[in-house]
């Protein structure tokens, strides 16, 4: 997907909505253990109940990689579930010398090598220009580089002075607009962070910024949008657990739905207003 159909899907369905796919078995609702696969079924049921209200879908590999073959098989379904008109992103937070990332990329964007075939994957930037090319390589897709993430660890590192009033997270953003533009690289900026959006997109004006923290992590979306959305929207707010959990009864897809529509009705207002500080 370009740059111009994310943004086009964000203006069409009033929604920068991510419904993160971080699907854990041990909190499937009861009735569906007996499917075939019931991580599919789950998914499955949540895509329905949320397509017309979200824009990405962000499965967190490490719940599919923690059940071994079955989960790569139930990842492989979902992603092909997920509608053509949404952006996929593999949460996977990858990363490593050159020949490595090579072939991470081709596991997340060569369907024709064996791969799966998503979007965009998150990277970290740890390791440099060389661990993240390899990624770049793959035309029309995405790479989507952390640089504030919203947990409380990521003072340690990211927020370390690296000049005159610079901190590393921004050394990375500066850094990785050498690599390639707006429309092949976004960044991870936590929605606990909104304080620092301003300066974020002082550096990355035209960026999307994908932005977990909402719901669980007790991010503000208001502060996120109100700092955050440009006039191609430029953000796309993840919510897993307060979507995927709000009820593990046989409604969980109704109130799955209910969740998703209260923060889509609550982005439509903020892209009404098109506010931007
Ligand atoms: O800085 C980051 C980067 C990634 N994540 C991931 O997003 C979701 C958030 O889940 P919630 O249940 O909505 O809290 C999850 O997959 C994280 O691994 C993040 O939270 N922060």
């Amino acid at each position: 997907m370009t740059y111009n159909e994310l943004s086009n899907q964000i203006f069409q369905k009033q929604s920068y909505l991510c419904v993160g796919l971080d699907t854990d078995p041990r909190k499937l609702p009861h009735h569906l253990l007996s499917e075939p696969d019931p991580v599919f079924a789950f998914n499955r049921a949540i895509i329905d109940a949320t397509a017309n209200l979200a824009v990405a879908y962000k499965p967190n590999i490490a719940f599919y990689e923690a059940q071994g073959p079955r989960g790569w098989e139930s990842l492989q379904k979902t992603l092909d579930y997920i509608p053509a008109d949404c952006f996929t992103i593999a949460d996977a937070k990858r990363g490593d010398i050159g020949n490595t990332s090579g072939l991470y990329a081709r596991a997340f964007f060569d369907p024709t090598a064996a791969g799966l075939n998503f979007d965009s994957i998150t990277v970290a930037p740890y390791m440099g220009h060389d661990s993240v090319m390899p990624f770049l390589d793959y035309a029309g897709k995405w790479v989507i580089l952390l640089a504030l993430t919203s947990n409380p660890g990521s003072a340690d590192f990211q927020r370390l002075a690296t000049g005159d009033k610079e901190e590393l997270f921004e050394a990375v953003i500066k850094r990785a607009h050498t690599w390639a533009g707006p429309d092949r690289l976004m960044f991870v900026v936590g929605a606990t962070q909104a304080d620092e959006l301003s300066r974020i997109r002082a550096l990355a004006p035209d960026s999307f910024l994908l932005v977990p923290g909402v719901g669980a992590q007790g991010g503000s979306l208001a502060d996120v949008s109100r700092r955050g959305l440009t006039a191609a929207g430029g953000l796309l707010v993840n919510a897993s657990r307060s979507i995927l959990y709000a009820s593990n009864g046989t409604d969980f897809a109704d109130r799955a739905h209910d969740e998703a529509k209260a923060l889509q009705a609550e982005m439509a207002e903020y892209l009404a207003v098109g506010n931007r500080q």
